[in-house]
């Protein structure tokens, strides 16, 4: 029987089957399954929307396959999937719809955020932010009469990963300003960045969906003093752009409402770089190029709609997710990119993954009674390799890892640049041989003895030279770097993230974790500003200002 999206599976004893899962998979290996059905690598790959997955190196077969679908279907996989598109407040503590869909989904489609028709309100804003991305590209003046040269976008987390991802994977357009991001309320950050700029070319975009983050809010008033001292107060008004869902906190700023970009309160923050909020990154880009993100992207939410189960890919892969930490207890998922250019992607999936999942409590306020929540590691191949693959290869517990390259470099590549591609794919399909099939101890004393090594050194060195294997990944390839591939794979995150909640029985659209820092920085703050109050503060808080007072008293 199917479950309603609103009842969590926890009750469901879904933590047995989980059980039962890891029990059936003890002492099997990744090889042997390759033995056992030689038509795996062939059973276990598919291509959507100019993506190449193959997850044969997973624990799955023709059997586990239908019982991690059976575990989905407990869970209301297909209820909740269907409210997802529906625009329904499934985002239930804080009441909204999660409809980022709709951002790349066009106007042919009637989507509904909560009963409202939201399909145009997009439409004109793509307009709105094609029209001021044009001008931008075509000598954009300033308030002192020269061309707006630099675009600085002022925001974090969802107003900053995203789009600072897009402009480090993307090629610029021509014509386009250079783009800045500056996040951190860090005083280095922003002297170091309007140090080597000229207020007259620079136009500043805050971005903040409420408007109200700290570090932004600090950082746009710094912004705001640096233009009006350099220009005048009134040429904020020509400099400043802005990209919210509280129009009325920007107008406050004095953005006026030609500049004032929106976005709605049915796309989560970690789910905006489609919407406005990606902006910084359309300038960078340009409108074309964005509008084949939002396609590569709709492909794959058409993909997870509509391809049944069997061959869906994101319900597949975050089903092996869950498995991973719910069954086997591997908590940790590594994601390297073997592309500079996706050096951003894990900083960008951090936030995806475990601002989403990064609970313990269900939908319904109950614990959840399994092992949950992912903690994302990631690195660029090669370079990680030279880092953190150790662990990977010879750690006492498996990292799942996702491999992601393309086919061929960005541009034009000549028979160089084609040669050193070629090193690069071939580290990363190496990467995930040798995690599956390991170096058998007895392998290592063999050749250590060919080599003439004395029995007794090879009785301690073979077993730190021989690997485990048996451990899982899969490989994402993509067929270019481009926009709409990369639009894919990202739609392809966001899908699996929410199958992974989904199983969990979690609300993957809030973050109420982030709130009690906010709230402790907010009252140390003030007693950094002036006397620490002794009563108040814990102890470790007081020792720890003591410090810092006799620091700044010393100078
Ligand atoms: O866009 P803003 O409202 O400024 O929010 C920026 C970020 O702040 C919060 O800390 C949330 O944890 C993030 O999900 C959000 O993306």
């Amino acid at each position: 029987m199917r479950r309603d999206y609103q009842s969590s599976p926890a009750a469901s004893g879904a933590d047995m089957e989980w059980l039962a899962l890891a029990e059936y998979w003890r002492g099997r290996s990744l090889a042997g399954c390759f033995q056992e059905d030689p038509e795996r690598a062939r059973r276990y790959r598919a291509d959507v929307a100019g993506l190449h997955v193959d997850w044969s190196r997973q624990f799955i077969d023709e059997a586990s396959r239908d019982r991690l679908l059976g575990l989905a279907d407990g869970a209301g996989f297909h209820a909740w999937r269907e409210a997802l598109f529906a625009g329904e407040p499934i985002n239930r503590s804080e009441g909204r719809p999660a409809l980022h869909m709709a951002l790349r989904g066009g106007s042919e489609r009637d989507w509904r955020a909560a009963g409202e028709a939201v399909s145009g309100l997009v439409a004109r804003e793509l307009e709105a932010m094609a029209g001021f991305v044009e001008s931008l590209h075509h000598g954009r003046q300033g308030a002192g009469g020269k061309p707006i040269r630099h675009v600085v976008n002022i925001g974090i987390g969802g107003s900053h990963l995203g789009p600072e991802m897009l402009v480090k994977a993307l090629p610029a357009a021509e014509q386009a300003p250079a783009v800045h991001f500056l996040s951190n309320v860090d005083p280095d950050q922003a002297d170091r960045l309007l140090g080597g700029l000229d207020p007259a070319e620079t136009l500043f975009l805050i971005v903040s969906k409420t408007f109200t983050s700290k570090e932004t809010m600090e950082n746009a008033a710094i912004a705001r003093r640096w233009i009006a001292e350099a220009l005048g107060e009134e040429a904020v008004a020509t400099h400043f752009a802005a990209v919210s869902t509280a129009p009325d906190k920007v107008a406050g700023f004095g953005i006026p409402a030609d500049s004032t970009f929106r976005f709605w309160d049915w796309v989560g923050g970690r789910y905006s770089l489609w919407s406005a909020a990606g902006l910084a990154a359309v300038v960078h880009l340009g409108m074309p190029a964005f509008r084949a993100l939002l396609e590569g992207a709709a492909e794959m939410d058409r993909h997870f709609e509509q391809a049944p189960d069997q061959e869906n890919l994101p319900l597949l892969l975050g089903l092996l997710d869950v498995q991973s930490v719910s069954a086997f207890g591997w908590p940790v998922w590594a994601v390297v990119p073997y592309a500079d250019r996706l050096r951003l992607l894990p900083h960008y999936l951090q936030q995806l993954v475990m601002e989403s999942n990064g609970k313990s409590v269900n939908q319904d306020g109950q614990a959840v009674s399994i092992d949950c929540a992912p903690v994302l590691l990631g690195g660029i191949g090669t370079d990680a390799q030279h880092a953190f693959f150790q662990l990977l290869h010879q750690g006492p517990s498996p990292v799942p890892v996702d491999f992601i390259a393309a086919a061929r470099p960005a541009g034009s590549p000549d028979e160089s640049a084609m040669a050193r591609h070629r090193i690069l794919l071939a580290n990363c399909l190496a990467q995930g041989e040798a995690l599956c099939h390991g170096r058998l101890l007895s392998d290592v004393e063999m050749e250590l003895a060919e080599a003439g090594v004395a029995e007794e050194v090879v009785r301690y060195l073979a077993p730190q030279k021989a690997f485990p294997g048996n451990r899982p990944s899969n490989l994402i390839l993509m067929e270019s770097m481009g926009p709409r591939t990369l639009g894919a794979l990202i739609a392809l995150y966001e899908h699996r993230v929410f199958v992974q909640a989904c199983l969990w029985g979690i609300n993957p659209f809030d973050q109420m974790g982030v709130e009690l820092g906010k709230q402790l920085a907010k009252r140390a703050e003030t007693f950094l500003d002036g006397t620490p109050d002794d009563q108040v503060l814990d102890p470790a808080m007081r020792q720890q200002m003591g410090w810092l007072s006799r620091q700044w008293n010393r100078s």
